[in-house]
């Protein structure tokens, strides 16, 4: 893929990836701090349109891999790049046009707790966006009907609800500006089965409505089986597995196999005994 940083416009205009181009490219990445280095020359691409799940073990960097593609770490070397933009090509226009462009629903801290769910989605409005307070107030509660919650939630402290809820609410702040992809970091833990199944199909259905392409750390197997298109694996600070949930069945890597035919696998029906 060419990465042409001369046809990233300052005026923060954004060029189109062609088709067929990754919308997520990521190349030969290393990020670390201090002595430690989490990522070693890890290479990824998201196509447009999939949902990809990213897996690995606890604390092997997936988080930072997210943070890092949003230029929240800095890396030590590699290249990101974003809708065919280099992010260290980018002007501070550019780079706001990007981050239009993306919703991102992170592990912790999903609703700023200080803020009601109304202030909390029209936060990234206020940020970008030179609305009325009318028509944010519209998109709200349209925000909040597309994740399955009513317009009387708006009103409500991040306390106040559920924890389904808040996931709900987070997830509409990230769909606040319309967004092209959708970063989510674990979007179901916490959650029952039962919710957790429930989100899933909201993703599912969000992805197919609004065409979003969705870049999903989770730890969860059901979510990896029932709505991931790809699955990415991480290990040993870099992708050693990507493919469909066959591809991850079938691999030979020591912490793939573990993760797709270990027990939890096999009591959630995957795995060793036949994928289901
Ligand atoms: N800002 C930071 N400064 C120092 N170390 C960090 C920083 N951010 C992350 N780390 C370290 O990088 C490693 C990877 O963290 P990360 O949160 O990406 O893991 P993860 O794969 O998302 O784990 P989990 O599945 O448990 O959420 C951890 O050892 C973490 O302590």
């Amino acid at each position: 893929m060419q990465v042409d940083s001369a046809t990233q416009a300052s005026n923060g205009a954004v060029p189109e990836v062609a088709p067929g181009e990754p919308i997520i490219h990521v190349r030969d990445l290393v990020v670390g701090f201090g002595e430690r280095t989490i990522l070693k020359g890890l290479s990824l691409d998201v196509m447009r349109g999939e949902i990809l799940g990213f897996v690995g073990a606890s604390g092997g960097g997936k988080s930072v891999l997210t943070r890092t593609i949003l230029g929240l770490v800095p890396k030590r070397a590699g290249t990101v790049a974003v809708f065919g933009q280099d992010l260290d090509g980018l002007t501070f226009e550019g780079r706001r046009a990007l981050e239009q462009r993306w919703g991102v629903l992170f592990q912790q801290g999903a609703l700023f707790s200080s803020l009601s769910v109304r202030q909390n989605i029209q936060f990234p409005m206020r940020e970008y966006l030179d609305l009325s307070q009318g028509l944010m107030d519209e998109l709200t509660i349209a925000k909040l009907e597309m994740v399955g919650l009513t317009a009387d939630a708006a009103e409500k402290a991040p306390s106040e609800l559920s924890g389904g809820m808040i996931k709900r609410a987070a997830l509409a702040r990230a769909l606040a500006l319309d967004p092209e992809i959708l970063f989510l970091d674990e979007p179901t833990s916490g959650l029952d089965p039962i919710g957790a199944g429930e989100f899933d199909e909201l993703i599912a259905t969000l992805q197919q409505t609004l065409g979003l392409t969705v870049f999903m750390v989770t730890h969860d197997l059901d979510s990896l089986h029932t709505v991931c298109d790809r699955i990415a694996a991480l290990a040993d600070g870099k992708v050693v597995a990507v493919g469909p949930i066959d591809t991850m069945l079938a691999s030979k890597h020591p912490w793939v196999s573990a993760y797709f035919h270990g027990k939890r696998a096999r009591a959630a029906g995957f795995g060793s005994e036949g994928a289901r």
